[in-house]
């Protein structure tokens, strides 16, 4: 692979004596959406902040292009910023405001003017262009913000939930409006957001953050099929997560006790030996639900509790004999076929390929 566009090298920031990002490494590559998640105060805002040139690092290194940039001022990069509190001019319209970066390269009026307005058209707010921004709302707002860093071309964004203005029809749109730019002009785009769906939908790959570390990059897919560690099993949400003891090992595969019976789980890894503790995730749209017993070892009877809507899909939330929460995600049609009463018995399974052995947990 090319040399990344972007390296934190054991970055990490501290104000006083708190410690915001821990010891970062961490490389960017030219042209992909990562986007950076977590709860809130894990870091993320620094980080991006540190690669605007906003803060810098207490220690270690980061580089753009190869180029140290820990000391390097934000209007010495090719960086923008798009951030919650937008820093629009309250007194120039939307396309002045768009425009203001072009003017500060010398571009000319009538260029100037044509590329303003065409950005405003791709943000889906041209109408506005001519209105004093102080009088737009706060998404139209969001929009002239992005129009106006994407407006500059740059070579890496960097956005701090920049949709989180916008209602929930106008995220999915601006979600594909902003996926398609971004591949379109290959532009780096480095994205902070609470939101798991947004970040899972738009980004090639993402950071899941905790505390000042990271607690996994990776696809969208590698981190909800196999979660690092039990803190990202548990911050995907939509995972089932056991844990006992390895009562046997099987080349690749652990048999594992736990209170809710004893399970076969894939631990590719390996690093575990008899008697050891383990856990293992399996997601809830991987767990097959049945009426009847399935000839399988990784079976449980279990009591469905409630169900949840969303959509097409269903997730049902089920008891095993334990009292061990389970949680089975499928399409709505498949469940009907069912025909479950409330406090229904059904059998839960799942392929030993599918139950992903987790590392050991984050360092407390
Ligand atoms: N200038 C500062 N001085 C002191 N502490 C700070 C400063 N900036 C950030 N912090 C602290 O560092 C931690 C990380 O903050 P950061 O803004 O990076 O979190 P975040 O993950 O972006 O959170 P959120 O999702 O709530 O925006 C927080 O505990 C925050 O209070």
């Amino acid at each position: 692979m090319n040399q990344p566009l972007v390296t934190f090298r054991n970055v990490q920031k501290r104000f006083g004596s708190f410690v915001a990002v821990r010891d970062l490494t961490l490389d960017i590559h030219e042209g992909e959406f990562l986007a950076i998640m977590g709860s809130s105060g894990c870091g993320k805002t620094t980080t991006l902040r540190m690669l605007a040139g906003l803060d810098s690092p207490s220690s270690g290194e980061i580089r753009i292009g190869g180029k140290l940039m820990n000391e390097v001022p934000p209007h010495a990069r090719d960086t923008p910023l798009v951030w919650q509190s937008l820093a629009l001019f309250p007194f120039l319209t939307a396309r002045e405001n768009v425009e203001f970066g072009l003017k500060m390269r010398g571009v000319g009026a009538a260029a100037r003017k044509r590329r303003a307005l065409d950005w405003l058209e791709r943000m889906q707010i041209g109408e506005f262009a001519e209105r004093n921004v102080a009088t737009l709302s706060g998404g139209q707002k969001q929009r002239v913000a992005l129009a106006r860093a994407l407006v500059m071309e740059p070579r890496m964004l960097l956005l701090d939930e920049p949709l989180s203005a916008l209602d929930a029809n106008l995220v999915i749109r601006m979600q594909a409006v902003l996926t398609r730019l971004q591949k379109e002009l290959g532009i780096t785009f480095v994205y902070v957001t609470h939101s798991q769906s947004e970040a899972f939908a738009m980004a090639d790959r993402v950071v899941i953050m905790s505390q000042g570390d990271l607690a996994q990059v990776g696809t969208p897919k590698d981190i909800y099929r196999a979660p690092a560690n039990r803190f990202v099993a548990e911050f995907v949400g939509r995972n089932n997560i056991l844990s006992g003891n390895v009562a046997a090992i099987e080349g690749d595969l652990l048999i594992i006790d736990t209170p809710t019976g004893r399970f076969t789980a894939n631990a590719p890894a390996g690093g575990r030996g008899i008697g050891q503790a383990a856990s293992f995730v399996v997601s809830a749209d991987l767990v097959t639900l049945g009426t009847a017993p399935p000839q399988t070892p990784n079976r449980v009877a279990a009591t469905l509790i409630s169900e949840e809507f969303v959509g097409s899909m269903v997730t049902l939330f089920l008891e095993s004999g334990d009292g061990h929460e389970f949680k089975v995600q499928m399409q709505e049609r498949h469940l009907d076929k069912l025909e479950l009463g409330s406090d229904a018995r059904v059998w839960l399974s799942w392929e030993p390929k599918n139950a992903h052995v987790l590392d050991e947990p984050l360092s407390p």
